[in-house]
């Protein structure tokens, strides 16, 4: 099975986003089914220092009471950064007929287009996305044939220094949980040629009236770990997941400069034995400033099953999910209720 073998996705760009009033198709009747809350006090989304010496336990920590935290020393260069966020800033400017010249064929493509996930809501986005998957080089010759490779080099520069950070990264995550080296070798990161990247590129502008559009509707990412990446314009907001006994709030992901938004995706879930638990996330639209954002998924080659760690698993109960691939999640999430996949591959220890 391939990323691809899924429905056809239609552009739903609206004409530049300009509009007087918002169409129907894109004015969302339920943005306010939970509070929005500041991350202040308990709503503290943890900011973590990789050279911490306590780096392991807070990882740990973060993941099992939040499945999200910002990071910071990460050690990408703000050169590179800076040149991320000039690329981008390029793209998502050009006119739309030009960016239309690489549309997605399908939802799960690489090019621009929507994101696959609005399919399964009644409403569209007010968003853009371009995703890379492989190289962006075909996709860059069209957009600007004079003068493509910019951008393909700084893509991929990021790509390659967002490895070994993500690598880094679900590392201590298994070391939290007690793995030993030797087992986390045994696992899809313990082999370079096993993990599988996805960047996608994320166009968020501004709105007259964001209360009643959305960028991106309330989902969980499928693979290990995402990074996100943005402008510094706020907009990302996450469920509150934790039983903390409060009632379900959204909480706004604080913009803090240098750092790196990461969450706990699906295949974490699973690999951890539920464990660390996805964490459910939406896009918002401000009213003033344009946001642009990525994210760098960090996944497991399309091939590779995906199955809680042995040591994970308590010796009465066993494994609570079946072996499952990447593009097997995508394609449940697709045949499925949206939100169901997970469930659907939960092993009943009854
Ligand atoms: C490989 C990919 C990851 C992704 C699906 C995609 O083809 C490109 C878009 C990604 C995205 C963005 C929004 C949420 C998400 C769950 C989705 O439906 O499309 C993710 C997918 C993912 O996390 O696997
Ligand atoms: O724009 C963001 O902050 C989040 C993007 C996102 O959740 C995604 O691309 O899956
Ligand atoms: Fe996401």
């Amino acid at each position: 099975m391939s990323l691809h073998e899924t429905r056809k996705i239609k552009i739903h760009q609206p004409e530049n986003f300009q509009f007087n009033s918002i169409p129907d198709s894109h004015a969302w009747a339920d943005l306010h089914d939970h509070p929005t809350v500041e991350p202040i006090g308990p709503d503290m989304i943890p900011v973590i220092d990789l050279n911490d010496p306590k780096l392991i336990e807070k990882i740990g920590k973060a993941c099992e009471e939040w499945g999200v935290f910002l990071i910071r020393n990460h050690g990408i260069e703000p050169k590179l950064l800076n040149q991320f966020s000039s690329q981008m800033d390029r793209l998502f400017a050009l006119p739309a007929e030009v960016k239309l010249k690489v549309a997605k064929a399908d939802a799960l493509d690489a090019g621009y287009g929507g994101d696959p996930i609005s399919r399964f809501f009644p409403k569209y986005t007010w968003s853009e996305a371009f995703t890379i998957l492989d190289s962006p080089l075909e996709h860059a010759k069209k957009l600007w044939p004079d003068d493509y490779s910019s951008f393909c080099e700084v893509m991929e520069e990021y790509k390659k220094a967002m490895n070994p950070l993500g690598r880094r990264l679900m590392h201590v995550m298994l070391l939290s949980l007690g793995v030993s080296e030797e087992e986390i070798n045994n696992t899809p990161m313990g082999d370079f040629s096993k993990i599988k990247t996805v960047l996608s590129l994320n166009s968020y502008p501004a709105c007259h009236d964001a209360d009643r559009v959305l960028g991106l509707p309330p989902h969980s990412d499928n693979g290990f770990i995402t990074f996100v990446y943005d402008n510094g314009v706020s907009g990302l907001q996450i469920l509150r997941r934790k039983d903390d006994n409060g009632p379900k709030r959204w909480v706004t992901v604080p913009v803090v400069p240098d750092t790196f938004v990461v969450n706990v995706g699906d295949l974490m879930q699973v690999l951890t034995n539920g464990r660390f638990h996805n964490m459910v996330h939406r896009a918002t639209i401000g009213k003033t400033y344009h946001r642009m954002s990525s994210a760098y998924f960090f996944a497991s080659e399309l091939d590779v099953k995906v199955s809680p760690l042995s040591k994970l698993t308590d010796p009465g109960v066993g494994p609570l999910y079946k072996t499952v691939t990447w593009p097997e999640l995508l394609q449940m999430k697709n045949s499925l209720s949206y939100d169901q996949a997970l469930e659907a591959i939960k092993i009943d220890s009854n």
